[in-house]
């Protein structure tokens, strides 16, 4: 007998406004049981073609009403939107995965109650690859992401080194450090250096360019893993969604992991 998931979306901007589009239409296994956002009303209209309406509440009532929450969020509100669904022994599927770094006790959370935190592979390519090889023994993992300007700015490793990108007209290289680092200085940017690490040898051992170029349309990521039973690289270029700092595949990769929870088949690691 078939039963369904009852899928809460907290946050509900690019991407949770097209997953609360996409489950109205129809995941098989996923119901869309709630939804929140910071401006309630705003949230309300977003939803109001719906076929079924969803309650709009705050990030503390959504855990009662669903089995599976969706953080997509601004990365602050990570613990708050997660740790009630952990606590209750459910799952958590976060987008925000550079708030997971320091925040180590949200995972012994989910261990001590029988929760679950997933990360999905998001903006980025090549996790299931990463994660195969981890089992061996990888040498190195190198990332390198390029974004035009209106896909980094705001970042506050930004002001904090007084680096202006506006007005460049060359590439420009404006970060080279460890995920970790990343994480820090680009809360909005770089889930994904987090999401590569947390898949392979971890934060303090992933390293990372950035560069603005202002001849690009895309963001794009090319990740380079040396192991013991591998060495690949690829390369991803993300058309933005209607928020330049998240790529349209984002949502889709959220999509494809709720279809995948309830799944007979389940391809890919
Ligand atoms: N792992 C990955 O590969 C990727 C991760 N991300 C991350 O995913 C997250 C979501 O991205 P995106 O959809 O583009 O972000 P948006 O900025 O488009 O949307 C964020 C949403 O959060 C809502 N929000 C803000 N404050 C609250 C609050 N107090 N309670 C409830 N909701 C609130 C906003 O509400 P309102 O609309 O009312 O303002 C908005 O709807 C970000 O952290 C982003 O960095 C993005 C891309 C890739
Ligand atoms: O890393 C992120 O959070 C988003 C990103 O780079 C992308 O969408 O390409």
């Amino acid at each position: 007998m078939e039963t369904s998931l009852r899928i809460a979306i907290a946050g509900l901007g690019a991407v949770g406004l097209k997953l609360a589009q996409a489950l109205d239409a129809g995941i098989p296994g996923c119901t869309l049981a709630a939804v929140s956002a910071r401006d309630t009303a705003a949230a309300a209209q977003r939803l109001a073609g719906l076929r079924r309406p969803v309650p709009v509440v705050g990030i503390d009532a959504l855990e009662p009403l669903a089995d599976v929450v969706v953080e997509c969020a601004p990365a602050a509100l990570l613990p708050q939107i997660v740790e009630p669904f952990l606590r209750a022994g459910k799952t958590a599927v976060v987008l925000s995965a550079g708030a997971l770094l320091g925040r180590e006790q949200l995972v012994e959370l989910a261990r001590a109650h029988g929760g679950r935190i997933i990360v999905p592979t998001g903006a980025l390519l090549g996790l299931d690859a990463v994660l195969a090889a981890a089992e061996g023994e990888i040498r190195s993992v190198r990332m390198v992401t390029r974004k035009p300007m209106r896909g980094l700015v705001g970042a506050p490793y930004l002001a904090e080194n007084n680096i202006a990108i506006e007005d460049i007209r060359e590439p420009l290289r404006i970060f080279q450090g460890t995920a970790r680092q990343a994480a820090a200085g680009f809360p909005a940017n770089l889930n994904v250096a987090v999401a590569l690490s947390l898949a392979g040898i971890g934060p303090d051992r992933t390293q990372l360019e950035i560069w603005a170029d202002p001849a690009l349309e895309r963001n794009t990521h090319r990740i380079e893993v040396d192991a013991d039973s591998a060495s690949f690289s690829m390369t991803i270029e993300n058309i933005p969604s209607e928020n330049p700092k998240t790529g349209r595949i984002t949502v889709l990769s959220v999509i494809a992991c709720l279809r995948k929870l309830g799944a007979p088949l389940r391809v890919g690691t």
